[in-house]
């Protein structure tokens, strides 16, 4: 598997897509997010990873501005998460693939493009936008194939399709890669990398699935609702003194429960 972290340095100082700082969400009765704080470096692969219910769609959320009850500072490319003037430039792709089944392809990308771009003059602009994102996602030959049809995997590209038509600055995209075979899942990823590469975009990825985290740049470890560390595949990896960051994230989780029950047996 490539390792996109070895050998690219870390770009020049550029204020961060995301900071969030002493981040906090309730849902329901429940704390989920609990005092966060983190960056998200712009124009980077970053993936949120944590196992199921750890709160990664709670945090993704909270950044794209639709979660309730959040309190904290969270910044979004220089807006507080959540301001009006951030809706052009994020897209969102959530688990569950927001395409129309009785659609074709094309006529989903047009009917979001024309929400987008509206009206008669926009009409090149929109054709140009749709093709493009046709593109991305590798579905030229699929456009005027029923979404109704279309398998899981090409369900959710036509999701990311949507999401790239804005051509948005920040992509937060929740589970993308979940139930497909090896080669969509690199062949995703290899799109996501293109993305930050050639366009500047900023993307953060989540994964309940440890190995995808060797394909990001910066990784977000998360569980219980708490970000238990930060930074790139290898930096986690020389600091826990293991070879996965899979590895990585159990001696953190291990290393959290002793501190934890130090605490407690302390008077
Ligand atoms: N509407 C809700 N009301 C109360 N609790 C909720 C609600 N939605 C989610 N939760 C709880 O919040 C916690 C975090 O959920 P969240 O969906 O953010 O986790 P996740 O890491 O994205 O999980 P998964 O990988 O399974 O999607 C879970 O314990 C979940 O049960």
């Amino acid at each position: 598997m490539m390792n996109y972290s070895a050998g690219e340095p870390e770009p020049p100082d550029r204020k961060p897509a995301i900071t969030a700082r002493d981040l906090t969400a309730v849902r329901g009765d429940r704390t989920v997010l609990r005092g966060l704080g983190f960056t998200v470096p712009a124009g980077r692969v970053t993936g949120l990873l944590g196992p199921s219910g750890c709160g990664k769609t709670t945090l993704m959320r909270a950044i794209v501005g639709t979660q309730a009850k959040v309190t904290g500072t969270l910044t979004v490319l220089g807006s507080p998460a959540g301001h009006p003037g951030l809706r052009p430039r994020i897209g969102y792709v959530t688990q569950a693939p927001s395409v129309y089944d009785d659609l074709t392809v094309r006529q989903n990308l047009d009917y979001f493009a024309s929400v987008l771009l509206p009206g008669r003059a926009h009409r090149p602009a929109r054709r140009a936008a749709v093709d493009h994102a046709l593109a991305d996602v590798d579905l030229p030959d699929h456009a005027d194939a029923l979404a109704g049809r279309l398998s899981g995997g090409q369900r959710s590209r036509v999701s990311l399709a949507v999401a790239l038509l804005g051509t948005p600055d920040l992509l937060v995209l929740d589970e993308p890669t979940v139930g497909l075979d090896p080669v969509l899942r690199r062949d995703l990823w290899d799109l996501f990398h293109r993305l930050a590469a050639d366009r500047g975009t900023t993307l953060l990825v989540s994964s309940h699935v440890m190995d995808e985290a060797e394909r990001c740049h910066r990784l977000l470890l998360m569980r219980e609702g708490e970000i238990l560390a930060e930074g790139t595949p290898d930096t986690l990896r020389e600091q826990s003194g293991t070879t996965t960051v899979e590895e990585a994230f159990l001696h953190l989780v291990d290393a959290a429960a002793a501190r934890a029950a130090h605490q407690e047996t302390r008077p």
